[in-house]
């Protein structure tokens, strides 16, 4: 199965397009007010219209209120929800929508033992520990991710076009997600980056 890669905080139509072009399986949109690639849900909904069917739509969003996620589910075609702060499984799935959950890693963390908590994720995303939850550039060390570990796992934290194919080799994930490491900008995709970080993923399969 190849790798699937998802490409985070999009909030420009042009973004959309040259990463639907590059061959991403999936974009994400921030629903977190304080980051810099945060978008509304009008601004989604727009952004979300340019998806061609089998390419998702995630919404991620840290220590939202419910009534926040359903306002912006009534608004955006959303696919997969992504929940990166404290959330738990039980709060995660009364949406009725499939989600994955983050895992903020930092040495000493049981991730066997996280993952078990969110019984009804459909995958557990690793990232770097940062402060302010996400989003940050940080890579964290891979060898700390358990042998066992036998949930769908999406990989993320400071992946970039130079480094994505060794993680890949190594860590075998079900799929990457990046945002820092394919912009110009904050919230700013570069087409070129996203392009050569999706040819390193798949040369690395
Ligand atoms: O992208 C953000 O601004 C963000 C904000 C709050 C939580 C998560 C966020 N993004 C997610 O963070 C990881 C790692 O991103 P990066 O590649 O290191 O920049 C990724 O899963 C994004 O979806």
């Amino acid at each position: 199965m190849p790798t699937r890669i998802k490409i985070c905080g999009l909030t420009r139509e042009e973004d959309v397009d040259s990463t639907v072009s590059a061959g991403a399986d999936a974009i994400g949109f921030v629903f977190y007010p304080p980051s810099p690639r945060y978008v509304s849900a009008e601004q989604a909904a727009l952004l979300a219209r340019r998806l061609p069917p089998f390419v998702s739509a995630v919404g991620l969003f840290v220590n939202a209120e419910a009534a926040t996620v359903r306002q912006i589910l009534a608004q955006v075609p959303i696919h997969l929800l992504q929940f990166h702060g404290d959330e738990d499984d039980a709060w995660c799935r009364q949406f009725d929508r499939p989600f994955i959950k983050a895992a903020r890693v930092r040495p000493g963390m049981d991730l066997l033992q996280y993952a078990a908590a969110f019984p009804s994720a459909q995958g557990i995303l690793l990232d770097a520990f940062v402060e302010g939850y996400g989003g940050g550039g940080a890579v964290f060390d891979w060898s700390l991710i358990p042998a066992g570990f036998s949930r769908p796992l999406i990989l993320s934290g400071g992946l970039d076009a130079g480094n994505v194919g060794e993680a890949v080799r190594r860590v075998r994930p079900a799929a990457v997600d990046v945002s820092s490491g394919v912009e110009s900008a904050k919230g700013i995709k570069d087409a070129a980056k996203v392009r050569a970080f999706i040819a390193a993923v798949r040369g690395a399969a």
